[in-house]
């Protein structure tokens, strides 16, 4: 079964907006741990605009579930990722500027480096997940870097979902079959929502994670966390 990992970087948002520690991410990590949610991701970016590297140290310490960190490798997340060493790291090339992530990792372009960061983390214990476009090629490249798993991008699926879910979900099969061919693990993220949520499942059954924060916490404002972590649960659930 898929499992879900609630991404809690929106949380920070709200809590940076003013300064003081309302609300409380680590607080609402373990709510949606006891909601049901079987992991717990973060993204910290340089700019520290929501998880902060703190964060990740106290979420360390409490944590329960499967904690994930996502994140471009410059030298200061490795070393945070090295000192904290969470069950799994997912490498996503941010760029500094860039409102949200906005594309996966040519993996065959930087497969030296790609695979040094790898060899590093893993050395650490860490699974290594490499965030991809839905492209065989891509999830090849990233079995090539040494990777467990690929992480598929499905901003475009999300996207598209609305215009013809068939023809939305055809890239992310041939590319989830790639992946399931190269022997790696798969997750899921990007703008997954409970409408768009069930379907991928159904489809691609052999997703291993999908990670979703946006969409939840946004549905957290109407239902209340607790019944949206559920929801979200159920839709994996069948
Ligand atoms: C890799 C990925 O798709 C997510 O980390 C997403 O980028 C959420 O990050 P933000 O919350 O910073 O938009
Ligand atoms: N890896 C994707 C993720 O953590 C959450 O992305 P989103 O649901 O905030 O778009």
């Amino acid at each position: 079964m898929t499992k879900l990992s609630v991404n809690i970087n929106k949380i920070a948002v709200v809590r940076n907006s003013r300064g003081g520690n309302l609300p409380d991410v680590v607080r609402a990590a373990l709510d949606c741990e006891r909601f049901g949610a079987q992991g717990i991701t973060v993204h910290p970016r340089p700019d520290a605009r929501h998880i902060r590297y703190s964060d990740v140290r106290d979420l360390k310490k409490v944590l329960t579930t499967e904690f994930n960190i996502e994140g471009n490798p410059i030298p200061s997340f490795r070393e945070l990722v090295l000192e904290v060493r969470p069950a799994q790291v997912t490498l996503v090339p941010d760029a500094e500027n860039a409102i949200t992530s906005n594309a996966g990792w040519n993996t065959v372009k930087y497969r030296d480096f790609l695979r040094e960061v790898t060899a590093e983390f893993q050395a650490g214990g860490i699974r290594v997940s490499i965030f991809v476009d839905p492209v065989a090629e891509m999830v090849a490249g990233a079995k090539e870097c040494g990777a467990d798993r690929v992480e598929l991008y499905t901003e475009a699926y999300a996207r598209d979902f609305a215009a013809g879910r068939e023809r939305a979900i055809e890239p992310y099969v041939r590319a989830a079959e790639e992946a399931r061919r190269c022997g790696l693990g798969l997750n899921a993220g990007h703008d997954l929502n409970l409408e768009n949520l069930r379907y991928f499942v159904e489809r691609i059954p052999w997703t291993d994670e999908v990670s979703i924060g946006h969409a939840l916490i946004c549905d957290a404002l109407y239902y209340g966390l607790e019944n949206t972590v559920r929801l979200y649960r159920r839709e994996l659930t069948f």
